[in-house]
């Protein structure tokens, strides 16, 4: 029996290597299925002059694959799982979440290597509020310095702007065989990784028999676990990719370990907290830890930045 998919993409590197990463296992495991790609411009693609969190809306980076899914145009999306919002449009759903290999982030400093060698006062680059944050509550002394484009051009940027350090996920530098460009991973302690930071999704139209079945053997359950603990407390308060939270869920002996950290914009106020459970009760871990952290003053800590929230807005 022949068959075709058609797996949409956006067109950066990263995210061609990891459609070409996806269509290459569809290939190897339906060897009589004709997989094809198609380019698709995003929103968060067009933009590249501004800051993300000053574009504001969610999924910059996938809205117009989504369109392109619910049009027949395309039979399933590639996406960075951090890059999705927490709710996907009706009659969509994720077909599978891939196996996480590299979840954090990743120093690239070639002259001073370690974020604690770092010069008093160095020049950082980074593009989201969630490192900046993090950073500042370690290091306040650090000038912090937006840093927006693909992973080739933030290189570049490295050198041309003069930073002594720039951070980006450790699995964008590994998939593009960058890694070694990475001179210190950051520990968990001093920066936890975005929602879903190095898995996969695959974004497939709801009830679409065909296409789950055959995309089946992609899913990886722990991850996805971790990455539902991740994602429910992340909805739980109501934050998009764009704000100063890090969260990461992982399975180890007692079962599913889930860690957040709730900043300031400046990270001069931080709140860490952790949970663990039962990897069936993912979600419901999630928000609970989510409540709780909100409670102990993460609401206010996400009240004082601008532009977040909705019942904020009028203060
Ligand atoms: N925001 C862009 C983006 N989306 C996914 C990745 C890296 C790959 C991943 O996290 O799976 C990156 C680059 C980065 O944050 O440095």
């Amino acid at each position: 029996m022949t068959s075709k998919l058609v797996v949409g993409t956006r067109g950066s590197k990263l995210a061609l290597w990891q459609a070409n990463h996806i269509a290459g296992r569809i290939s190897e495991r339906h060897p009589g299925c004709e997989v094809t790609l198609k380019h698709i411009l995003t929103t968060g693609d067009k933009i590249l002059d501004v800051p993300l969190a000053k574009i504001g809306g969610k999924g910059l980076f996938t809205k117009e694959l989504e369109k392109e899914l619910l049009t027949g145009g395309i039979d399933l999306a590639v996406h960075s799982l951090k890059d999705m919002p927490t709710e996907l449009p009706p009659g969509l759903v994720l077909g599978a979440v891939t196996e996480r290999v590299d979840p954090g982030d990743a120093l690239v400093s070639p002259q001073y290597q370690t974020i604690d060698n770092l010069p008093r006062g160095a020049r950082v680059g980074t593009s989201s509020l969630r490192r900046k944050a993090q950073l500042l509550a370690y290091r306040p002394d650090l000038v912090i310095t937006d840093l927006r484009g693909n992973l080739d051009t933030r290189l570049a940027k490295l050198a041309s702007q003069q930073l002594d350090a720039i951070v980006l996920a450790v699995a964008g530098l590994r998939r593009l065989g960058w890694d070694d460009r990475i001179t210190q991973i950051l520990p968990r302690e001093i920066c936890l990784p975005a929602v879903g930071q190095g898995a996969l999704a695959i974004e497939v139209r709801e009830g679409d028999t065909r296409v789950l079945e055959m995309l089946a053997f992609l899913h990886h359950r722990e991850t996805a676990a971790a990455a539902a603990a991740e994602r429910a407390f992340l909805n739980e308060v109501e934050g998009g990719c764009q704000v100063p939270i890090g969260v990461f869920g992982r399975i180890e002996r007692a079962g599913l370990v889930l860690d957040a950290v709730i900043l300031s914009g400046d990270g001069k106020t931080r709140l860490a907290d952790a949970i663990s459970g039962p990897p069936a009760d993912a979600e419901a871990l999630g928000r609970s830890l989510a409540r709780r952290m909100y409670a102990a003053g993460g609401r206010d800590i996400l009240a004082g930045l601008v532009g977040y929230g909705k019942e904020e807005k009028n203060e």
